[in-house]
């Protein structure tokens, strides 16, 4: 289990995250919603390590990692796809995907076969380069190359941002997929209400960097969360 008690971060002078307190169960998809600019990156950042927590706590487990770095945070347990997903252009799929066992305690040169077979579609571009390959399919690289170490929890910073929405429903599968094994908790930030509406588990909403709604996601519930999404 995640827990998040009073995090406070941001960027130089100015505070972003004003006390954000949240519980992630395990194997659970929960997702972050709100307007642009209220710290729902900021927040993925500061969950990796490459923020630091100013004030409040942090647990992974039984674990505090309040104060630990990201090397450290990704190797106890936190997988990362950021928003725009940084896959390695000129690196084919498979140093791509190699690059993930990078966290993995103790080291591992094999990738997982029942990770990869949640992207069937992979196996098959082994030695295209990353940057040949469409927007979903970078995005599954993407979680794939997250998943090589085993996270207790993988952050996903907006996945369907820039993909076709015929495509949507098959990142929708690899999250139910993720969820199935039993392994992983997802916590996912993502503008689409469809979208959370297909995959969440918890839903939290955030304004002005702080938690200003959550619940379990049922219908009423959404048409409450909506109101924080419209301007
Ligand atoms: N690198 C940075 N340096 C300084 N301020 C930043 C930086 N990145 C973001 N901010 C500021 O932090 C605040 C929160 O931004 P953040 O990107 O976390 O919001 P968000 O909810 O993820 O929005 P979006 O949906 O647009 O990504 C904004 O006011 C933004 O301008």
């Amino acid at each position: 289990m995640l827990k998040l008690q009073g995090i406070e971060s941001g960027y130089g002078e100015s505070a972003v995250l004003r006390g954000v307190s949240m519980v992630v169960d395990p194997a659970k998809v929960v997702c972050l919603i709100g307007r642009n600019g209220v710290g729902k990156t900021t927040l993925m950042r500061t969950l990796t390590g490459q923020l630091k927590i100013r004030q409040g706590r942090m647990s992974l487990g039984e674990q505090e990692v309040t104060g630990w770095d990201s090397v450290k945070r990704a190797r106890g347990g936190i997988g990362y796809v950021p928003q725009g997903r940084e896959i390695f252009p000129q690196l084919t799929v498979k140093e791509n995907l190699l690059l993930g066992l990078e966290p993995c305690v103790p080291r591992s040169k094999v990738f997982p076969e029942d990770v990869l077979a949640l992207f069937p579609v992979l196996p098959q571009m082994y030695h295209r380069q990353g940057g040949d390959l469409s927007g979903g399919q970078q995005q599954q690289l993407a979680f794939a190359r997250a998943l090589a170490s085993r996270p207790k929890v993988l952050l996903l910073d907006e996945p369907t941002e820039g993909i076709q929405p015929s495509i949507v429903e098959e990142i929708q599968d690899v999250i139910r997929g993720i969820k199935a094994k039993g392994e992983t908790s997802v916590i996912l930030v993502e503008q689409s209400i469809e979208f959370v509406r297909s995959v969440a588990d918890y839903i939290y909403v955030m304004d002005k960097g702080t938690v200003v709604a959550e619940g379990v996601q049922d219908a009423i519930d959404m048409e409450q969360f909506e109101h924080y999404l419209t301007v």
